[in-house]
């Protein structure tokens, strides 16, 4: 496996003198090289928490993640991820952006035009290449960040939400431009959404989170047939397991249950 979460737990004091809040408890899952996980769960169980902590910026307080056998215990651009919201630097044109990442990951001056080059082609840019963030579409900028994460070649590639500012036909193109991506680097990654939709299409198999304060987590396999569809019988009843998942984590369950596999 590349990555194993092994039972982590995670606590927010809200003030200084509360008591800690649960927000992630005794959660364990793998992730395969290459596999594609998404994250779902009601709004603030802790998906952004846990995305965070597989990138080292913040450690559990319980727990530990391996990475290739590693612990995570800080950033590291092996695990690279891309947020909602495109973080550009607006001074700067797309070409100058992808340099900057790269200068700081240590690459040689004599490699970044050619890496640069080749993420650009990756996400359809490179026509673009000179624009600055000001003169990009929000759709070009979700793909101009994601082309600066896979010039580091990552081998996990971490997304919160990253497509869930867009409207809905740039968000499936960027969806498709993901996977066939992923197709041909073999990419492994985690990615982050409220749309069950969207994690039935992405996805091989889905991490369902409950809400608090009594939680529960499953894994869903995703079925489908040879081809990805979003309209198919294995699709639908895809979605229909997830939805139905999903209510059922929303209801009380019994203290400290950890759900079966769905
Ligand atoms: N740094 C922090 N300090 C205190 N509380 C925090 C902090 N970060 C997150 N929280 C709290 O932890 C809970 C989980 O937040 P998180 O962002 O991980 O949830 P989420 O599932 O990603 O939510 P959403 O789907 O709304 O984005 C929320 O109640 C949030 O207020």
């Amino acid at each position: 496996m590349l990555i194993d979460v092994v039972d982590i737990s995670k606590a927010y004091t809200q003030d200084d003198k509360g008591e800690p809040e649960p927000v992630v408890e005794d959660l364990s899952f793998a992730v395969a090289e290459g596999e594609f996980v998404c994250i779902i769960g009601p709004s603030g169980c802790g998906k952004s928490t846990l995305l965070n902590i597989l990138a080292g910026f913040i450690p559990p307080d319980r727990g530990t993640i391996f990475f290739d056998g590693r612990r995570v215990n800080r950033p590291d651009p092996e695990r690279a991820v891309v947020f909602q919201d495109a973080t550009l630097f607006p001074w700067m044109n797309l070409r100058r952006n992808l340099e900057l990442g790269l200068k700081a990951a240590g690459v040689a001056k004599t490699q970044l035009h050619d890496i640069v080059n080749d993420s650009l082609a990756l996400v359809d840019l490179k026509c673009s290449q000179k624009a600055y963030p000001h003169q990009l579409s929000g759709g070009m900028k979700q793909r101009a960040a994601l082309a600066r994460v896979l010039a580091l070649q990552p081998r996990l590639l971490l997304m919160d939400e990253p497509f869930s500012a867009l409207d809905a036909d740039t968000r499936e193109h960027l969806q498709d431009q993901l996977l066939k991506i992923c197709a041909q680097r073999r990419q492994t990654v985690v990615f982050v959404t409220h749309s069950v939709e969207e994690a039935a299409y992405l996805a091989d198999r889905v991490v369902i989170m409950g809400r608090p304060p009594n939680r529960c987590y499953a894994t869903l396999r995703i079925q489908r047939g040879l081809e990805r569809s979003r309209t198919d019988k294995k699709q639908r009843a895809n979605i229909l397991r997830l939805r139905a998942a999903l209510k059922d984590f929303c209801r009380q369950v019994p203290d400290g249950a950890n759900a079966p596999q769905v």
